[in-house]
């Protein structure tokens, strides 16, 4: 019986992650060849079809985008914030770790406005709205984090406020149990407030900030300026899920400070 070319990569991965101890196979060969006593995540999305007679050079770009796209991933999925990953590709098997995700979110930067703990769960709850959205649709929409009242004063309701009245238990950003009703209500027009302490206090709401002034890149309308500009006039994040492009983009002091793709995606 001859053997793949996914199993001999698959198979060579396993072995250097047994060799340099690794945690996980990231794996972004077409389908899942054998199992191995690893742990392998396979990543979907991926069109190795688009690599043909690419350079070896754009090939490593490409390796170097798509790693470093799941090992964030991963991190926010799984709070692991170390540890080496082997990302297997049909060209290529990479050692990467999961550190190098966790620095290039750089959570701690906000750690003035924001907790990296709530920071890290916004973060991983806008990701899966980016991926999921609903009914076979894109989803955009924005997450802003800062002083509530504050947040309060610089934004109405566009539509009545599904949060009000509820106990802060089914407010919890952190707790995911709640996060499928966040996932409804991100259908809604506005954004979300949500307070220093992790809690959601609306939804459906929409900013008054001024805008006049902030400097974005072109094609990013109405939700995007509104959100950079009340983490202009405030100290606040703002975590926005673009509908037309799927990127997750954190803002602060009026600009994008980070941006994730979400074309890549780590399957369950
Ligand atoms: N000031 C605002 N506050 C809250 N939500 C807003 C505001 N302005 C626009 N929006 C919301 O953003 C939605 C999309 O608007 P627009 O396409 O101009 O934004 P965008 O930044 O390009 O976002 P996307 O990339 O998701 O399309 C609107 O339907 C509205 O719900």
């Amino acid at each position: 019986m001859s053997i793949s070319k996914e199993e001999v990569l698959m198979a060579a991965a396993a072995d250097l992650a047994r060799s340099v101890d690794a945690i996980a196979i990231l794996s972004f060969l077409d389908s899942m060849p054998m199992e191995t006593d690893i742990p392998v995540i396979w990543v979907k999305e991926h069109q190795p079809d688009l690599m043909i007679k690419k350079s070896m050079q754009e090939l490593l770009l490409f390796c170097e985008h798509h790693i470093l796209d799941a090992v964030v991933q991963y991190h926010l999925r799984t709070e692991v914030s170390q540890g080496k990953i082997i990302g297997v590709f049909p060209f290529a098997i990479l050692i990467y770790d999961v550190g190098e995700g966790r620095d290039y979110l750089d959570l701690a930067s906000y750690a003035d406005i924001v907790t990296p703990d709530i920071l890290h769960s916004a973060l991983a709850l806008a990701l899966e709205i980016a991926h999921e959205g609903r009914e076979g649709r894109n989803i955009g929409t924005a997450f802003i984090i800062g002083d509530g009242s504050s947040l309060l004063a610089r934004s109405h309701q566009a539509i009545l406020n599904p949060y009000a009245g509820h106990p802060l238990s089914v407010c919890d950003i952190r707790n995911r149990e709640n996060w499928e009703s966040v996932k409804e209500f991100a259908q809604l027009d506005g954004v979300f407030i949500i307070t220093k302490d992790g809690y959601i206090t609306a939804a459906g709401r929409y900013i008054d900030a001024d805008s006049r002034g902030v400097s974005l890149p072109s094609g990013l309308g109405g939700r995007h300026m509104a959100t950079a500009a009340i983490t202009r006039e405030i100290p606040a994040v703002g975590i926005t899920v673009s509908e037309s492009g799927g990127l997750v983009r954190v803002f602060r002091d009026g600009v994008c400070r980070l941006t994730l793709r979400s074309e890549v995606a780590l399957t369950r």
